[in-house]
């Protein structure tokens, strides 16, 4: 596992966007693991500005993204679709078809897992995954249960997610209260991982995750066992 403390949360969104545009030069046609949520908007803007000023191509990356609510359509401001897009996609040079985010309004959600499964499967894994950290541990949206989850499925979310995301939304009614997410075993079967975490608010958990017992009941604390962890904190 290899921690890097950040002094603040510029230079955690730099040091993020430098560990991804490496993988990116490395290999051009990568397939990054990509994440929303509050954290990973720094990194996003990093690399679009390097992308800016021309020092990272995206012509050949595919992504795939970890998960997206239940019900909300790509238009619609509050899904991760639309968060991609937005602070990301439309930015760089990516090709829209090259990018892939669970599809939260699918007709069948179970065929809709089963073909973000294969289809991960048939990019043939990803190289490089980045990951939030909610405050109970939740990776994705894989939240604390009994079991990991291994593929990709659909999660109740927990109370205290709702919430914590509610500040997105008009009201607190109008966050869903599912959503499809990849699962652990795609999470961990990426070559890398790289975690960021800002904020005094995520210092208890990242301690829980990392360094406390590997239990379902803390999703993120499974990354212990990835052979290539890269965290990266802030928790001033
Ligand atoms: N599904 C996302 C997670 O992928 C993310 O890690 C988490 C933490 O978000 P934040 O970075 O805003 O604390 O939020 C959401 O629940």
């Amino acid at each position: 596992m290899n921690l890097i403390k950040a002094n603040d949360y510029n230079d955690l969104s730099r040091k993020a966007a430098n560990v991804i545009s490496a993988q990116v030069i490395l290999k051009p046609d990568c397939v990054l693991g990509l994440a929303t949520g509050s954290t990973p908007i720094g990194t996003y803007k990093q690399l679009v500005e390097w992308y800016k000023k021309g020092d990272i191509d995206f012509s050949q990356v595919t992504t795939v993204n970890l998960d997206e609510y239940c019900g909300l359509s790509p238009e619609n401001n509050q899904s991760y679709r639309y968060f991609m897009d937005h602070n990301f996609f439309l930015h760089i040079n990516i090709d829209r078809k090259n990018t892939n985010v669970p599809n939260g309004l699918a007709d069948n959600y179970e065929e809709e897992c089963t073909r973000y499964d294969n289809l991960i499967a048939e990019l043939g894994g990803i190289d490089l995954q980045l990951l939030g950290i909610g405050r109970n541990g939740h990776i994705g949206f894989n939240e604390p249960d009994i079991s990991f989850e291994k593929t990709t499925h659909i999660v109740n979310l927990d109370e205290s997610t709702i919430q914590a995301n509610a500040r997105f939304f008009s009201t607190i009614d109008e966050v869903p209260g599912k959503a499809i997410t990849m699962g652990i075993k795609s999470i961990m079967q990426a070559k890398k991982v790289l975690l960021i975490a800002n904020g005094p608010d995520k210092k208890d958990i990242i301690e829980k995750a990392l360094h406390g017992p590997v239990t379902p009941d803390v999703p993120a604390s499974i990354l212990q066992f990835h052979p290539d962890l890269t965290v990266v904190y802030c928790f001033e």
